[in-house]
Order: structure tokens, then sequence, then C-alpha cells
């Protein structure tokens, strides 16, 4: 089964937000006209629709895309940063006040306990570009565009649009990305290990679908530990934390750690005899 019906979870300006009963959530930049561009209101939407599928016990997958194709035939997952609203010292929000806040989003991307997969048709540049790079897994459609623009129009994303970039293609590939701007298609992105597969664009959506259906026949703790493993290599302290807390979370499942807890309630001293060292 590749297809799944989605339910609205609730209404946005700038995206759509929807779930299935088999526990994926669909996140959908819907700014086509702007190439999927985000301005601060989409990532503010963006941030809320991600913590909700966050707190929703039942999602264990998020799909990140871009609404598509425009009236132009041009599909794009996201274009970065919207540079009509680009003001001094960021993109200029409803309250006249810059805002760099993708970078929160990124965060929370990188440390959901939750697998996200950027479904990529057509651009995903600039800001764009960071944020299927922050996703787990990327799919990408025959006729996906990637690159980064920043040198070209004044930016530049030195977090991880460029540390954690390397990581995946290399530095000397990492560089030649940023310092050239240029744009690679679906088949460079994956010989680049910039993408983990490539399917005909009607396919993208139902791929998707099957990869999420895939992961969420494994166990939930065992591939938020994975996450959290993988982020720690790289993300040094945060990234420990985010792990650590995990394993906190694990020993509170135990009865050994409640036996502290509980000894504390009842006031008496707490008997840790009663459990082994295990080798
Ligand atoms: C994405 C493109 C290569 C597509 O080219 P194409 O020829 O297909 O389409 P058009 O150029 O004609 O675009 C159609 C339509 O969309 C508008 N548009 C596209 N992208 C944007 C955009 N980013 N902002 C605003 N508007 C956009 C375009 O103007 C057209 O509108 P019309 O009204 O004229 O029809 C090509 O569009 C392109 O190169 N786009 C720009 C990509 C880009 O430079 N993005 C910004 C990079 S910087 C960034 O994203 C960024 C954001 C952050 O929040 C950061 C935070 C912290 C650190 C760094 C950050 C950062 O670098």
């Amino acid at each position: 089964m590749a297809q799944v019906q989605w339910q609205s979870v609730r209404e946005y300006e700038d995206i759509r937000y929807e779930k299935c009963a088999e526990g994926i959530a669909k996140i959908t930049i819907n700014r086509p006209h702007k190439r999927n561009a985000f301005r601060p209101k989409t990532v503010v939407e963006l941030y809320d629709a991600f913590c909700d599928a966050r707190e929703d016990i039942a999602i264990g997958v998020i799909l990140l895309t871009g609404a598509g194709p425009h009236t132009d035939g041009r599909y794009a997952f996201c274009a970065g940063g919207d540079q009509s609203v680009r003001g001094a010292g960021g993109y200029i929000d409803e309250e006249g006040l810059p805002r760099l806040n993708v970078l929160d989003l990124q965060r929370l991307i990188r440390t959901i306990p939750k697998v996200v997969i950027a479904l990529v048709a057509g651009y995903a540049i600039g800001g764009g570009h960071v944020l299927h790079i922050l996703c787990d897994l990327t799919i990408a459609a025959d006729n996906a565009v990637f690159g980064q623009t920043g040198p070209k129009v004044g930016s530049f994303d030195g977090g991880f649009g460029a540390s954690y970039l390397a990581r995946l293609v290399g530095q000397k590939k990492a560089r030649e990305i940023w310092f050239l701007c240029r744009q690679y298609g679906a088949k460079e992105a994956l010989q680049m290990g910039l993408v983990n597969t490539v399917v005909p664009v009607e396919e993208l959506e139902a791929e998707g679908i099957r990869w999420a259906l895939e992961i969420l026949e494994k166990s939930p703790i065992a591939i938020r530990c994975l996450k959290a493993a993988f982020n720690a290599e790289l993300d040094g302290m945060a990234g420990i934390q985010e792990l650590a807390g995990h394993a906190t979370h694990l020993y509170y499942l135990t009865e050994e750690g409640s036996e502290g807890k509980q000894a504390f309630l009842e006031k008496r001293s707490p008997d840790f005899r009663q459990y082994p060292w295990l080798p």
C-alpha cells in the first residue's frame, strides 16, 4: 500500500499540514508562486506543525515537501529565504522585526525524535537546500535540482548548511557547492550521497509513504536512540545532551530508576542492592 488518506490537521496560510491513520504526518510548504521560498511566517507555521507532530505519539515519520507544480509547470521543494522580505539583519516579519528563524526550525528537525523525510521535486535551493540536508532522509524526484546560492545573493549558512553538508558529500564537494553556486540534478545528487534515492516525479509521494511505512514497522525507541546517536557524533555537547536525554528516559522506565524516586517519596533509604551490576 503506497496510498494513504490524508486528513488536514489545522489551517495555515503558508503551509499545509496533514496526517494519516498509519502514523505519518505530511508538511507541505505552500508558496509555489515563490518556488516555495519561506518568509518568517512560513517558518513559524512549519515550526508549529513540527511541534504538533513531535507531541503526537501516533506519528513516527514526518514527510516534508513543497507544493507544486506551479501554474508555469515548474516544481520546487523550497527556494530558501524569501528575498523580497529580506531587510537589514534578516527576513522582516509582520511586526517589522528581522528574523533568521529558520535556524530554530533546523534544530527542531535535527532533534525531533522521529524520522523526517524530505520529498524533493524541483528546486531545493539556498535555505531550502539546507532544509533537505537537515532531514534524516531525502527522496528526490527525477526533476530535482539542488544547490546553494548564498555567495551569489549575499548570504551564507555556515552552520549545518556548511558543516553537515561537508559530512554528507565530503569537504571538497561541499566547498565546490558553496563557492561556485552551481546547480546539480538528481542523479548527480545521488552519486555524491546528498540524497537516498531518485524516483519519477509522479512516484515521489508514494515512494515517501513506502519508506515511511517500512520505518513505522520498526522499534520507536531504537529509531529515536539511533537518530540521537548519529547526531551526537557531530553535534558536540548538544548532541550528547540529546542522546543522554534518551538514556535518562529509558532509565526512568526501569524499576531500578523508580526505586530512587519511590524511596525519596516514602522517606526511606533506596534499596539498590536488589539490582545487578550486569557485565
Ligand atoms: C529557485 C530558482 C533557481 C528557480 O528559477 P526559475 O527560473 O525556475 O524561477 P524564477 O526565478 O522565475 O522564480 C519564479 C518566481 O519565484 C520567485 N522566487 C524564487 N525564489 C525566491 C526567493 N528565494 N525569494 C523570493 N522570491 C523567489 C521569483 O522571484 C519569481 O517570482 P515572479 O514574481 O518574478 O514570477 C530561482 O528562483 C532562484 O535562484 N531563487 C533564489 C534562490 C535564493 O537565492 N534563495 C535565497 C538563499 S539565502 C537563504 O535562503 C537563507 C535563508 C535564511 O533564513 C538563512 C538564515 C541564516 C543563515 C543563512 C540563511 C540563508 O542563506
